[in-house]
């Protein structure tokens, strides 16, 4: 596989906080990628990095064969990187299909192919009766389909997803998982995912990077990152690498 986007000894700093501290990984076309580590890791900040929402201070971010790193961000979405955001910003103003809708104009100026796109995108993430509700009012669940159709709608190559199982319920991140495979499988999107909830990192991820005070401190299988004691000692804890290690040997 090759890749799809190649990030090369990115550093950001906020003052004198180093939030990203010479990373460099790939992501290949196909992929599906998991980033994990503490509050404060700085895998928000790497999304921001890579998707031109900030300016980084050193480093090259190589987006489909194209140097993005000077790019702004609308620019990046455009060819096809698009990132979703952990707290929902989308206007509470929109009702879901206009949400949608907006995310399909990066593709089209033509409101009536951007209306029977966000259709499509309505019945894929079973929002169709939810398609003339505020996005404001629905529950975390179904905001969160609406964040993963709208990001759809501009159609990208590859999506980062910002923790999209936060504060959902076993069930609801099951479905959540559902709607990645979707996104990977079914509509051959690549995918990178910030993610909290190890039980879905584990179950969808081919490989994981994981961050620690601004610096990758493992990559690799999601059994075999489990194990790694730094990995343990900086994020999951014991009794966690316990449980995962005795049910994938
Ligand atoms: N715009 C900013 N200005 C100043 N400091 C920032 C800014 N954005 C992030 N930081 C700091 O950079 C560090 C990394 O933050 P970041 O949000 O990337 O971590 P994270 O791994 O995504 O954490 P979480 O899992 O809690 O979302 C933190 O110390 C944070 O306070």
């Amino acid at each position: 596989m090759t890749a799809l986007v190649e990030v090369r000894n990115v550093t950001k700093s906020f003052g004198g906080l180093v939030a990203n501290k010479n990373i460099s990984f790939e992501a290949a076309r196909g992929e599906l990628l998991g980033i994990i580590g503490p509050n404060g890791a700085g895998k928000t900040t790497l999304f921001n990095s890579v998707a031109g929402t900030h300016r980084i201070d050193s480093g090259r971010i190589v987006f489909d064969g194209r140097d993005i790193t000077a790019l702004k961000a609308h620019e990046i979405a455009r060819l096809g990187l698009t990132r979703t955001f952990q707290i929902y910003a989308a206007s509470g103003d929109l009702t879901v299909k206009e949400n949608i809708m907006v995310g399909c104009f990066m593709k089209t100026g033509s409101r009536s192919v951007a209306s029977a796109r966000a259709d499509g995108l309505l019945r894929d993430f079973q929002l169709e009766p939810l398609a003339r509700h505020m996005v404001g009012e629905l529950p975390i669940a179904a905001q969160k389909r609406v964040v993963m159709a709208t990001a759809m709608g501009t159609e990208p190559k590859l999506l980062l997803l910002d923790e999209v199982a936060a504060g959902l319920t076993p069930h609801e991140v099951d479905a959540t998982v559902a709607s990645i495979r979707f996104i990977h499988q079914d509509l051959g999107v690549t995918v990178i995912l910030i993610e909290h909830v190890m039980e879905m990192v584990m179950n969808v991820c081919h490989r994981v990077l994981v961050l620690d005070y601004g610096e990758k401190i493992a990559e690799g299988l999601p059994r075999d990152v489990v194990k790694d004691p730094g990995v343990i000692k900086a994020y999951l804890g014991e009794r966690y690498a316990r449980e995962y290690t005795a049910e994938s040997s």
